[in-house]
């Protein structure tokens, strides 16, 4: 049994402290009122309580000894995030980092000792929560867990262990190339969803052709120049395949924008639009796309 830390109570740390704590233990923490329970719901079911600790910094204790610490908040949250737990990491720990859209890994590894492995989990586990206490697992999907440093690169076993109570969970030697092609999948689907404030599944229009073409264009030339093969027609295939897939949904920047909150765009568009600077490689698809969200935030 793993002594686990999940930072964020938000909806991918509430699912993922379900699964976790029925072989760990496992402590959230949260910026709420840590005394209140959690529950995790699904479909028509029973809400089952979920078997953690929900706990605020101040509660956090110097000498606790995490084997594991993951890190579920939004791309642009993290680095704050890790700033308030680097104090109580434990020398030997394995720090795990989850969020749609690039960055962080090599900010956060720069900042680890040499016996502490970090890691990064892509999920297409799917939820929202339905009021603060309460998350609603909505979507099944893979879930894929590579290492980012030398240390869990070398030894990946442990985390395979622990991790292996999370549903449909595989282990990669390139995550890079699974971020990736997750990101592609948010560039297509992301930004449209909230600009036009409509389903997944109707980005399949025609009308919205030119745009994802000619974003997946520019993102997977970026891709290439980062060593990675993505071939275009792949990754168009899985955006229409996932658009399909969750039709009726509403991606999770159309609902940030709808509640006025802070987007993931700068970790998604953004993300190949300074890529697109640093290899000399224009991005004028998505160089739009990140301003347009960037003006209807400011404006909403
Ligand atoms: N929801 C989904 O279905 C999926 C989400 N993802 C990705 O996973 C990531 C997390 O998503 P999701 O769970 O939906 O996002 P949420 O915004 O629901 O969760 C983030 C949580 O982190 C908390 N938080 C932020 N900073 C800190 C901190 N310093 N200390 C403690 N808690 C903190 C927030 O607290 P507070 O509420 O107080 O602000 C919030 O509860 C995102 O990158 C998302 O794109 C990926 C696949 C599916
Ligand atoms: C896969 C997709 C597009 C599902 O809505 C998603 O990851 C998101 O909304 O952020």
């Amino acid at each position: 049994m793993a002594n686990i830390l999940i930072v964020g109570d938000g909806a991918i740390g509430l699912l993922l402290s379900h699964f976790l704590s029925a072989s760990h233990n496992v402590s959230v923490l949260t910026r709420k009122s840590p005394t209140n329970t959690r529950f995790y719901s699904r479909g028509k079911g029973t809400s089952k309580k979920i078997d953690a600790q929900f706990i605020s910094l101040n509660q956090l204790n110097k000498a606790a000894e995490f084997d594991v610490v993951l890190f579920t908040v939004k791309a642009f949250q993290v680095l704050d995030a890790f700033s308030q737990i680097k104090p109580f990491l434990p020398i030997h720990c394995s720090i795990v980092l989850s969020h749609n859209g690039m960055g962080n890994v090599d900010e956060v590894n720069s900042q680890l000792n040499t016996h502490q492995a970090l890691y990064f989990l892509t999920t297409n586990i799917a939820g929202f929560k339905s009021n603060q206490y309460i998350v609603q697992h909505t979507g099944e999907g893979q879930s894929v867990i590579g290492g980012c440093n030398e240390l869990a690169l070398q030894n990946s076993a442990p985390i395979a262990d622990i991790f292996k109570v999370i549903p449909n969970l595989t282990f990669t030697n390139n995550i890079q190339q699974l971020r990736f092609e997750k990101l592609l999948v948010n560039i297509a689907i992301n930004p449209l969803s909230a600009l036009s404030n409509v389903r997944n599944g109707e980005l399949r229009a025609p009308k919205y052709n030119t745009i994802i073409f000619n974003a997946l264009t520019e993102a997977c030339n970026i891709a290439k120049a980062q060593g990675l093969n993505i071939p275009l027609i792949k990754a168009l295939n899985t955006a229409y395949k996932i658009m399909e897939l969750t039709a009726n949904n509403y991606s999770s920047m159309q609902q940030d924008l709808t509640y006025n909150r802070e987007t993931e765009i700068s970790a998604i568009c953004g993300y190949i639009s300074q890529q697109g600077k640093l290899h000399n490689i224009k991005t004028p698809y998505n160089d739009e796309l990140f301003v347009k969200i960037q003006a209807k935030k400011s404006v909403v």
